[in-house]
């Protein structure tokens, strides 16, 4: 009979060695145990016998830990840096009970000297691992699959968890919901679920703590739900009085056991109005309360909201990025008319600079139109840095600016929106990027688009902050980051270099003030604002590896400051996006899931070529980049019995 050559009858062997037996120890970690972190010394190599594992990495911005891959039983952990003779790659934290066998270092360094077959093993997995922890990696089938919902108040949450059961159902997987008529039918009940299935979700009301308290370690993520709709399901602000007001000791354990490092997300279930917009205030307590990683807005009965759980859960969900780009990036309007043409459903939304602008009307859930009336009247109808002033912190009051974000957006909280939004702005006194994730919105929008010496900056908290395409002009890296989606990015930052006519001093000075091309600032604004937002070519390619679609609008002949080029490049957005959309033999939505991308052959980004030799905005072509492409288990054949659970 031919030898099993797989990584999991290797490792067997492995551990079967005579040597390996000896040396071998078993260990027991519980739930949210962290095993090791990223840069600890490297001296054993684990085998999971049971339980999952989940591999962390520091974000870009270092402001926490994401998930990017998950271990399964019969699979080695650690084997990375045993083998390159380095300090872990990652951190390590068990998302449930798990089971691990150990074997030292020396040991494992003598044992695969007798079984060499075992290291070509575990190289192949070692390059598939490494594959799938970079920016476009291949299939993730090492994504988390069993979610806890557990009811954070008096709310019942078990109608709308079936809801999102039904909602993933819908996408062709086979799920199974546990609650607590599993609790003491003994441990198998949960192989046997995640064996048969592909998703499991476990649901807990409120008062089933000792259900609550098994399930939570039998999971890889947990969704909270909140009733947020009236005042008195408020938590108390005060963190300190939180166990006490609105939770018992044991939630509050059960919340966040490693601090923030495997945060859960928080479901809050808000009011609707007649027309389905939903009415959002005090999210910031919650989050001061509960400090969930991300937050999402539901609608108790609202089957778009089941939808995009299901989504989310599932990795169907689309993160939309839109790059800086001043004028530019009015091409991202076309782009949203585009998505929602052809029912692109969009979960998450970020942007930088001009593009956080647009984000920012996206999710605010204003239709097409509400966003066209809005960005002609603030930015388009009169230019906003028209209001030239002594230049002494920069050539623009920036009160126009300031008055027109105030009069279209508000005071909303960008916790309050409708949907998951961030963006960028640069910190100019920490040298950082800073993202922008709760806070007033206007604010953030304010600061993502103060061009150094165009607009003053924005001073929050002792920082000056100052436009987010100065060192990001587009975050696509953060949004791949933030879930475990398809992402979606719009482009626009292989501007046409800088015009030298653009640069000319006026002949004329009346000639200039009559024609009203003072408006757009006097030619500097375009050197100051190219030379703020070159962005390294480096970080720029980099970031478009990030997205599954890539879209380059072409705006031609619209140059950054170039605001009553509106129509010109809402249109290129609109087409570029129609045509790439074209282009897919897959529902985008899946792109991720199944590893492909489709981007446009550009030809790589140089910003001197750019600068001083404008590239011709000749047609793009779109390429399909299949990355390993394996096909889902509902798309290859007849499903298995569905499990009565
Ligand atoms: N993308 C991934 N998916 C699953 N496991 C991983 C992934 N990346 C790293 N690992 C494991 O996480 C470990 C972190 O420490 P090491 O670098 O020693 O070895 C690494 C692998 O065992």
């Amino acid at each position: 009979m031919a030898e099993d050559t797989s990584l999991e009858a290797a490792l067997a062997r492995l551990f079967n060695t005579p040597s390996g037996l000896k040396a071998a120890s078993w260990i027991t970690l519980t739930g949210g145990t962290r095993l090791f972190s990223a840069g600890d010394e490297s001296d054993h190599l684990y085998l999971l016998r049971s339980g999952r594992m989940g591999v962390f990495r520091h974000d870009d911005d270092h402001q926490g830990l994401h998930l990017i891959g998950v271990i399964k039983p019969g699979e080695p952990v650690g084997e990375m840096s045993l083998i390159a003779d380095t300090p872990h790659t990652s951190t390590v934290i068990a998302l449930r009970d798990c089971e691990l066998m150990v074997l030292p270092k020396a040991d494992f360094l003598k044992a695969i000297e007798a079984a060499p077959d075992v290291l070509l093993a575990l190289s192949k997995q070692m390059i598939e691992r490494a594959r799938s922890g970079t920016p476009r990696e291949g299939r993730r089938h090492n994504t988390p699959n069993v979610f806890a919902f557990f009811a954070l108040n008096d709310i019942i949450v078990r109608p709308l968890v079936e809801r999102i059961a039904e909602q993933v159902r819908a996408l062709g997987y086979r799920v199974a919901l546990l609650d607590k008529d599993h609790h003491g039918t003994g441990a198998d009940v949960f192989a046997e679920a995640e064996a048969n299935n592909d998703y499991v979700l476990h649901v807990a009301e409120k008062p089933e703590s000792h259900w609550r308290l098994l399930s939570s370690r039998q999971v890889d993520h947990t969704f909270w739900i909140a009733d947020a709709r009236h005042h008195s399901q408020r938590p108390h602000s005060d963190p300190a009085r939180l166990p006490a007001s609105t939770l018992n000791l044991e939630d509050s354990q059960l919340l966040d056991p490693l601090g923030l490092q495997r945060a859960p997300d928080l479901i809050l279930i808000q009011a609707q109005e007649a027309d389905g917009r939903k009415v959002i205030a005090h999210t910031r307590d919650w989050l001061d309360a509960f400090k969930p990683a991300r937050w999402f807005h539901v609608g108790e009965h609202s089957l778009p909201d089941a939808a995009r759980l299901a989504r989310i859960v599932t990795g169907h969900s689309i993160g939309v990025v839109f790059s800086g780009g001043g004028a530019r990036a009015f091409s991202h309007i076309g782009a949203v008319q585009a998505l929602r043409e052809a029912h692109v459903p969009i979960d998450f939304i970020c942007g930088s600079s001009m593009g956080a602008i647009v984000g920012g009307c996206v999710a605010l859930d204003w239709s097409d139109a509400e966003i066209d009336t809005h960005i002609r009247e603030a930015f388009v109808m009169s230019s906003p840095l028209d209001d030239v002033t002594f230049p002494f912190v920069a050539l623009t009051g920036g009160r126009k600016v300031d008055q027109r974000l105030e009069a279209h957006f508000g005071d909303v909280l960008i916790e309050d929106l409708p949907l998951p939004f961030f963006c960028l702005s640069s910190n100019l006194t920490s040298g950082t990027i800073k993202v922008h994730k709760s806070g007033r919105l206007r604010q953030a929008l304010r600061a993502s688009i103060s061009l150094p010496g165009v607009m003053p900056p924005v001073v929050e908290d002792d920082q000056v902050l100052v436009d987010g395409a100065v060192m990001r002009s587009f975050p696509a890296l953060m949004m791949r980051n933030s879930h475990l989606g398809t992402v979606i990015g719009v482009d626009v930052t292989r501007a046409k270099g800088i015009d030298p006519k653009s640069v000319h001093v006026p002949k004329s000075l009346p000639t200039w003030f009559l024609k009203g091309d003072w408006r757009k600032g006097p030619p500097i604004v375009s050197i100051l604002m190219r030379s703020a937002t070159i962005t390294t070519a480096a970080d720029l390619e980099q970031s478009r590896l990030a997205c599954d679609l890539l879209i380059i609008p072409e705006p031609e002949g619209v140059e950054i400051r170039e605001w009553h080029a509106y129509d010109l490049a809402v249109e290129s957005g609109y087409q570029t996006s129609v045509q790439s959309l074209a282009q897919l033999e897959h529902p985008v939505t899946q792109l991720r899931k199944l590893g492909i991308s489709l981007h446009p052959n550009i030809p790589a980004f140089t910003p001197d070529d750019s600068f001083l030799t404008p590239p011709r905005p000749e047609k793009l072509k779109y390429t399909l980049k299949p990355q390993g492409v394996t096909l889902p288990r509902f798309l290859k054949g007849p499903k298995k019995p569905q499990p009565k659970l």
